[in-house]
């Protein structure tokens, strides 16, 4: 019986993986797949998404092992209860529960190294970056965080132990859930708090911010670090842009969601990529908040697909871009004014050398430049600089 349920679902997965063409975001991929698959139930998808991601987890190690015998390494590295191990892999079973660390030199012992073969351009990492640590943590499912809203934290606090949710509260307006948790299904705390990664929070911590100041959030997307700037300090003048105006549409409902208006803020569509004068009327901004595009590999725990489909001849692209961005802004900043530079990547390229770029070309002066190294706490890794303009 055991046996016949695990042939099901390898099947499934195989199936999934065999459709999936790289070509968009697996959870994208995967909720069309279960529309087109309609005879599967809840568990059947469940299973089928758990076996595609810990596949995934592999990244480029295994390549000549076939997808069956990938799934089952997959799930022993990634699970602590597995019925594919207990079937394909009984050996394996008792030692399941071990930490990873373990899990990986067992591995190691039955098909020889290859912790090093999983993540990409491992050469490029910034030196910060403890491959001992990170590599490991690529095997665990990131947590889901909150960011509530400072007047709620309270209220929210309440109604999570009222619904005897399981969450952690990590001080300050941070909350933390397991991983796959649906915060949306607790309705009461609605409108309380934005899904934000732990690092994503943690990138505002040293900021200066006064009231009356003129701040501008050139690569805002769908607001993330706006909110976290309004919430700091609500009486801040903001104008948001992006170079996409479907992505600033989002960021227009989801701040009416967090209840501003508005009026509360301004935003442009620009693209930075280019110099934009004739787009700006001469204004000067005391703070500029560049969140920058950037291969993202900071945060292929949440989307390991990524690591196996990355083109590291795409990172010239992104750090183009990046030098880019930081030079067509810099006019716009006044004398005095702050100048932050974020990127949820981990390769040097991407950080260190993009703030020896802006101190060496662009003159600006370092104040501090940090890694947040989510893999200490099943989060994100993102990287932050702290500049002055003269
Ligand atoms: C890392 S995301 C920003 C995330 C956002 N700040 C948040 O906290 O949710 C980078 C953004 O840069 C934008 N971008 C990409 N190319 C750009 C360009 N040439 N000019 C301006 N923005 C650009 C992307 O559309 C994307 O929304």
């Amino acid at each position: 019986m055991l046996e016949k349920r695990v042939m099901h679902q390898i099947r499934n997965a195989v199936k999934a993986l065999e459709g999936y063409q790289n070509a968009e975001p697996l959870s994208r991929f995967l909720t069309k797949f279960y529309k087109s698959n309609r005879q599967m139930g809840s568990t059947d998808r469940r299973v089928t998404s758990r076996l595609c991601y810990n596949y995934f987890r592999l990244g480029r190690a295994f390549t000549d092992l076939a997808v069956e015998e990938k799934l089952v390494v997959a799930e022993f590295l990634c699970e602590q209860q597995s019925d594919i191990v207990a079937v394909h892999y009984p050996a394996w079973n008792s030692e399941i529960t071990q930490s990873v660390t373990a899990k990986i030199a067992l591995v190691e012992e039955r098909y020889g190294k290859f912790i090093h073969e999983v993540f990409p351009e491992r050469s490029q990492l910034s030196s910060e970056i403890d491959t001992s640590e990170f590599l490991p943590s690529l095997f665990v499912q990131p947590k889901l965080f909150i960011r509530v809203k400072r007047e709620k934290l309270p209220e929210v606090l309440r109604i999570l132990e009222r619904a005897e949710v399981v969450h952690e509260h990590l001080g300050e307006q941070t909350i933390a859930f397991p991983n796959g948790f649906n915060v949306a299904s607790i309705r009461k705390i609605d409108g309380m708090y934005e899904v934000q990664d732990l690092s994503s929070q943690k990138t505002q911590s040293d900021l200066r911010l006064q009231a009356g100041e003129k701040w501008w959030d050139c690569c805002a997307a769908s607001g993330g670090k706006s909110l976290m700037l309004l919430d700091r300090c609500p009486d801040i003048q903001l104008l948001v842009s992006d170079v996409r105006f479907t992505i600033l549409r989002n960021l227009e409902e989801r701040f009416q969601q967090a209840g501003f208006r508005p009026t509360d803020y301004r935003q442009k569509i620009l693209d930075l990529s280019k110099p934009v004068t004739y787009l700006m009327q001469g204004e000067q901004f005391d703070g500029i908040l560049v969140d920058a595009p950037c291969s993202g590999s900071g945060t292929w725990g949440r989307t390991p697909e990524m690591m196996a489909q990355f083109d590291p001849k795409s990172l010239t692209r992104f750090t183009d871009l990046q030098r880019n961005i930081t030079k067509n802004v810099l006019p716009f900043l006044k004398s005095g004014g702050q100048l932050i530079y974020i990127t949820c990547s981990i390769f040097a390229d991407e950080n260190e050398a993009i703030t020896d770029y802006i101190q060496e070309d662009l003159g600006l002066k370092l104040i501090k430049q940090e890694h947040l190294l989510g893999y200490h706490d099943q989060a994100d890794s993102m990287y932050i600089a702290h500049f002055q303009k003269s």
